[in-house]
């Protein structure tokens, strides 16, 4: 691989996980977050990646607000599809590698086994269907890309949900949170390892582009992971608090979340090499490198 990676994003979870392991590995990367560019100017994408000359591309970037997608539909889109459309066709038109996020969320939920690459999508809100439409612009662009689907991303970084039932734990003995939609949690770093190792097969061509599933291993409700955080917190001397096992009809919400979202890696584990390691693991070491 000629020339450093462009990653875009810089702030987001995913981005800085990017960072730290390019520092860990001694990888070059470049980052262009929002003060570089935004992403919702189409034409600014081709122009940064002809003049940086990057050897390869990551998007860590994306419309990340569930719930405010409902409402914000054009912006959603903007990111979400338009913009790793042009990134995709800027790669194909250069013979650039191009490796992709995507969600669970594409999944209505409504299957009792985990979620593999070819089941149906049906998405049940904006943000899923803007994310699905991002991959089909994607493999529409016919360059050399990998799509990797994700789910229930947490991290020291940004916003999620890990750092949302701590901050609530801060002030409350008990948090009401549901039990009734189950997914597979993943550490950020585990996607910035999973996108380095795609990227790599993919400019050795040792294996295929396409949809593959990253995601953390084993099963979890959000109450689980709740619980599991609140758990580790307290063993540590940080915040905690009980967790009230609700259902989602007692938690009303602007988007419609799918029952299950369980991913089942074992193609990126075949073709990649890469191995999804548990959740509950990932995410005592994600804690351990907390302050709480
Ligand atoms: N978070 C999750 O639970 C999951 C995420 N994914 C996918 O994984 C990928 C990475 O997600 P994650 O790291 O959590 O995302 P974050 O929400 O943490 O970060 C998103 C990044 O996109 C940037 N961004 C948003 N709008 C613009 C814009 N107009 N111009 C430039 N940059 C912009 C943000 O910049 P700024 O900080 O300035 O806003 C931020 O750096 C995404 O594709 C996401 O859809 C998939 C499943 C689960
Ligand atoms: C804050 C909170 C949430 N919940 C519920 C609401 C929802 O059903 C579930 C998760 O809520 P959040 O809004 O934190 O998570 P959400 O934004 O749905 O997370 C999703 O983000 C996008 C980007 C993805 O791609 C998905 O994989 C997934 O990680 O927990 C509670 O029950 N109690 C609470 O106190
Ligand atoms: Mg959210």
């Amino acid at each position: 691989m000629n020339g450093p990676i462009l990653v875009f994003g810089r702030s987001g979870q995913v981005a800085q996980e990017l960072a730290l392991l390019s520092r860990r590995v001694d990888r070059a990367m470049v980052f262009a977050g929002r003060e570089t560019l935004d992403l919702a100017d189409h034409a600014a994408i081709d122009g940064l990646i002809a003049r940086l000359d990057p050897g390869a591309v990551i998007n860590a970037a994306a419309y990340t607000a569930v719930d405010k997608a409902e409402s914000e539909t054009d912006a959603a889109y903007a990111l979400n599809r338009d913009a790793p459309a042009a990134m995709a066709a800027a790669c194909a038109a250069r013979g650039l590698p191009f490796v992709h996020f995507s969600t669970d969320y594409v999944f209505d939920g409504g299957l009792d086994r985990p979620y593999v690459e070819t089941d149906a999508t049906g998405p049940t809100g904006v943000y899923g269907a803007s994310k699905l439409a991002g991959e089909q612009a994607v493999a529409a662009a016919g360059g050399v890309s990998a799509t990797l689907r994700t789910s229930w991303v947490y991290s020291r970084h940004g916003a999620n949900f890990v750092k949302t039932m701590l901050r609530l734990a801060g002030d409350r003995d008990e948090v009401g949170v549901v039990a009734d939609q189950v997914g597979r949690p993943t550490w950020a770093r585990d996607c910035a390892e999973g996108a380095l190792a795609a990227l790599d097969h993919l400019a050795a061509g040792t294996a295929p582009g396409g949809v593959y599933h990253l995601s953390g291993a084993g099963d979890a409700s959000w109450a689980d992971l709740a619980e599991a955080v609140f758990e580790l917190s307290r063993a540590r001397g940080g915040p905690t608090a009980r967790v009230r096992r609700i259902t989602t009809a007692d938690y009303p919400t602007p988007a419609r979340r799918p029952a299950n979202s369980r991913l089942d890696c074992g193609k990126l584990e075949t073709a990649m090499i890469w191995r999804a390691r548990d959740w509950r693991e990932s995410l005592a070491t994600c804690l351990s490198e907390m302050e709480l």
